[in-house]
């Protein structure tokens, strides 16, 4: 009887420890999705999948029913700390102890569900035994995002950087650096001077990285410049790499999850482009609105693969509205004036390149709502986006897209690019400079959800109220070319 006591006393204290653990994982994953708790022992014998999976909340059993985030949908481990603590109550009082047989059946049929669950639904090996994984079994991956040998997609069947990979990088470059970059700002073509702002500076080569692709093109000097810029610490990227290049779009968008694993929550990203909408000149800027991604359109897109789900908002499906945030848009136009700037709105189209448009492709971009057409940017404002990093765009419009009569446009070639980048750079300064320091004010990076949706949407139905805010622009809805429609302008 005595040993029947203790040996009920050891299972209620086994099962509270394993609870409680599996509660201290939740927390843990929680607040830092990289945590790697003791009992990850392998790719099949993991818990912190199981413990993030729908099997985890009321043992997937109201799944479908009650809401994941309904505090009705108790995770198990609640459940399990609940249970042993009557449990041992039960035991240590040895009142109510009629209840000792029918809770040791409850406790016996749910462990043959889990493991039932575990090993033959999703076929991995939890220790805590108490939650599952939240991938199907079809599309399982390693921690490494490469999937199990079951499951071949047939297009970019592994991602072509593993999260390894960012963290290798982010590693390098934690250790060359004292600060702790909170902005990370990318500097277009001819753009590159934007990174004599940053103070105390240390500059790291792109060659140096660790899987950090180098930059090919002439005013893209392919280095960062970290340091500090408006009282923040700021990490800026002198050039970027683009898809015409050659680089698969995870390469070009590399840089954006180092930037992330670095603790970026915000980013500035401007480029070289030309001009679409005819009231535009060269030697303006345009705050960038939107964008239309020609490359995403044509199933292109740096998310594609397994997703990391480790990043930001780790959404599969991720949602882009909104991401040229509001709130930054906002804080730009009304510091502008005050610098001397004016900023001129609008779409950004992605076109593959390296080639310029051609006449009926600019009309094309201007029947559709486009006000600048470039090579760059969209990829890596959706990789900003899916790090959960709020973002902020802006194109130098360095020439007027070829007008569809003309024979040859001297304007339009890369040399011309960045000469006028260099020239009209020095005049955004202070702009920038204002910029970045609001961002300290700001707060936590946005997560795409419903309420911003929403809220955006609204905005639609209620007209443009950023109008309220840009003092030039007002001519801009006078104007006839489709890019200044207002159905287009009202849309963020
Ligand atoms: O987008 P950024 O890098 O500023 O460069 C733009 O300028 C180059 C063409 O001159 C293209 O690379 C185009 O994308
Ligand atoms: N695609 C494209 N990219 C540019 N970058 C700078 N100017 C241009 C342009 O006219 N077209």
């Amino acid at each position: 009887m005595n040993y029947l006591h203790t040996l009920r006393i050891l299972t209620a204290l086994t099962g509270l420890s394993v609870s409680l653990y599996t509660a201290y994982i939740y927390r843990q994953k929680l607040y830092n999705p990289d945590y790697k708790a003791l009992c990850d022992i392998s790719e099949t014998i993991s818990c912190s999948d199981a413990i993030r999976s729908r099997y985890s909340k009321g043992f997937g059993l109201l799944d479908g029913i009650l809401d994941s985030d309904s505090i009705l949908n108790i995770p198990n481990f609640i459940l399990g700390i609940i249970f042993f603590i009557l449990y041992s109550l039960v035991t240590v009082t040895e009142y109510f102890t009629f209840l000792l047989l029918p809770a040791a059946t409850i406790s016996v049929c749910i462990s043959i569900y889990l493991f039932y669950i575990l090993n033959l639904v999703m076929k991995i090996h939890c220790l805590l035994m108490s939650q599952g994984v939240k991938r199907r079994r079809s599309t399982r991956l390693s921690s490494s995002g490469y999937y199990s040998k079951r499951t071949k997609p047939t297009q970019c069947p592994t991602n072509i950087l593993s999260v390894e990979n960012f963290q290798e990088m982010a590693d390098y470059v934690k250790e060359k650096i004292s600060v702790k970059p909170e902005v990370g700002i990318i500097c277009g073509s001819g753009l590159g001077t934007l990174s004599d702002l940053v103070k105390d500076s240390i500059d790291i080569l792109y060659e140096e990285v660790p899987h950090m692709p180098v930059s090919t093109v002439e005013g893209h000097e392919g280095k960062f410049v970290i340091g500090s810029l408006g009282g923040m610490d700021v990490i800026c990227m002198k050039g970027r790499v683009h898809h015409y290049e050659g680089y698969h779009s995870q390469q070009l968008t590399a840089p954006i999850r180092l930037m992330s694993r670095l603790g970026v929550k915000y980013l500035v990203v401007t480029n070289a482009a030309g001009g679409v909408n005819k009231s535009f000149s060269p030697g303006d800027l345009m705050l960038i609105k939107d964008h239309i991604n020609f490359l995403g359109l044509a199933g292109i897109n740096p998310l594609i693969g397994p997703n990391l789900s480790t990043f930001g908002t780790g959404e599969r499906f991720l949602q882009m509205v909104n991401c040229y945030d509001k709130e930054m848009r906002e804080t730009a136009l009304e510091l502008a004036p005050k610098h001397g700037v004016s900023l001129q709105q609008g779409v950004y189209a992605l076109i593959g390149g390296p080639s310029f448009e051609t006449p009926a492709e600019i009309k094309f971009l201007n029947l559709i709502g486009v006000d600048a057409v470039g090579m760059s940017t969209a990829p890596e404002v959706i990789v900003a986006r899916h790090c959960g990093i709020r973002t902020v765009a802006f194109s130098l419009i360095t020439n007027m897209s070829v007008h569809p009569d003309s024979v040859h446009d001297e304007s339009t070639s890369h040399s011309a690019v960045l000469a006028l980048g260099s020239e009209v750079t020095g005049k955004f300064s202070g702009f920038i400079t204002e910029l970045v320091s609001s961002f300290k004010s700001k707060g936590m990076p946005l997560q795409p959800e419903a309420d911003v949706f929403h809220d955006t949407l609204m905005e639609s139905c209620n007209n443009d109220v950023m109008s309220k805010t840009v003092n030039n622009n007002t001519e801009l809805s006078s104007t006839t070319t489709p890019a200044d429609d207002n159905s287009m302008q009202d849309n963020h």
